[in-house]
């Protein structure tokens, strides 16, 4: 799938950036142009990308300070500018846009969306987001920044495509170093995921087409993806069970949206050098899926890759039911009520639970 990527905000420019380099090293070609945006001039400055200052003339390129109103007010001042600077990149050889941001903060969480409703109105093409959900530890400031933004990206976007800080999270690692752990998984996954279909070398009727992932985002709503891999025998007859238990392990403890297991549609990726890739094993591990998404749409195919290892890359379209989707929602409206009342101290006085004194 061919794609023009666009990073808003700090953790939306990083993860454009890796998903850039990935595409790069790995000789795929699936991402056509990339764009970071962010209103602070600084994290744009540490960026090998193309980028747009926004919000200038009202922060002074020192960013909205978690202000997601203020992120939304900035891009849609300089929605203008956004769309030049996108005209020419995105041609028509792309097959899908795609909006990065970290949906916590103030750029990317307020900003992100009115973009995309800016792109919705001018190109035909499906946007899909891809968003990341702030872990639980972090402040409610953040999760109620995340379930404002989420709302309004599932309805601007095609489809949401989730990834929560706390799914690859290994214990001991510093805030940074587990950025750029999550950053780099993402990368891989999110980046394989677009250069299926791209790349390939021997086109079979198995091979998976870039035009499956459209499919399997087709139901719209929050989207999931989940990766696992494993050295494989030169015999694919070998392979059955490396094929069906990367599967599992993908959607059971390797999914960017743990436990998101209830899924409208999915596509089973089988990636790997195509002598290795057991028809059966392939046809095992769909039929695991269908029975562990309750999908009657799981669709399949292979992606041939140089490589000892076989890997599985799991799409889920419409998870937005799951528990883990209803946990985060909670979360997020918990920290709004806690916003609200830290931001208006005032609000407790008019509280009438509690009596005047004459
Ligand atoms: N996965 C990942 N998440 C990040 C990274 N950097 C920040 N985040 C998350 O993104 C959210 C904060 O968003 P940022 O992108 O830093 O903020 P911003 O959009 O630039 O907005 P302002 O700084 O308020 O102008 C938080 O929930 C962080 O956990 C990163 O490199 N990787």
């Amino acid at each position: 799938m061919k794609v023009v990527l666009i990073g808003v905000g700090q953790a939306g420019g990083k993860l454009t950036q890796r998903l850039v380099e990935f595409d790069a090293n790995m000789d795929f070609n699936a991402v056509q142009g990339a764009l970071a945006i962010n209103s602070a001039k600084t994290d744009l400055q540490s960026l090998d990308l193309d980028t747009v200052l926004v919000g200038q003339d009202r922060v002074k390129g020192h960013g909205v300070g978690g202000d997601n109103e203020l992120g939304a007010e900035v891009m849609q001042d300089d929605a203008g500018e956004v769309m030049n600077a996108l005209d020419g990149r995105i041609t028509a050889r792309a097959d899908a846009l795609f909006v990065v941001a970290g949906l916590g903060g103030g750029t990317g969480s307020g900003g992100a969306p009115v973009l995309i409703h800016e792109l919705q109105r001018i190109y035909e093409i499906p946007v899909y987001a891809l968003g990341v959900l702030p872990g639980q530890g972090e402040g409610a400031m953040y999760q109620a920044n995340a379930g404002r933004s989420l709302k309004t990206v599932i309805r601007e976007a095609d489809a949401t495509l989730l990834i929560d800080n706390d799914a690859w999270h290994e214990t001991g690692q510093s805030v940074g170093e587990a950025f750029e752990n999550i950053n780099q998984q993402i990368a891989q996954r999110v980046g394989l995921l677009l250069a299926s279909g791209e790349a390939v070398e021997g086109v079979g009727e198995s091979v998976v087409d870039s035009s499956e992932v459209i499919n399997t985002l087709r139901s719209g709503g929050v989207a999931a993806l989940g990766y696992a891999s494993a050295g494989a025998s030169e015999d694919s007859g070998e392979n059955i069970n490396t094929v069906t238990s990367n599967t599992r392990q993908a959607v059971l403890s390797n999914l960017s949206m743990p436990k998101a297991t209830d899924a409208d549609s999915a596509l089973l990726v089988v990636a790997g050098d195509a002598d290795r890739i057991p028809r059966k094993g392939v046809e095992k591990a769909r039929r695991w899926l269908e029975g562990e998404t309750g999908s009657l749409q799981v669709r399949g195919g292979d992606f041939p890759l140089d490589s000892e290892r076989l890997a599985s890359l799991v799409l889920l379209g419409g998870v937005e039911r799951s528990p883990r989707m209803q946990e985060f929602m909670e979360r997020a409206k918990e920290a709004n009520k806690q916003e609200t009342r830290e931001e208006d101290p005032a609000e407790m006085f008019h509280n009438d639970e509690i009596d005047d004194l004459f």
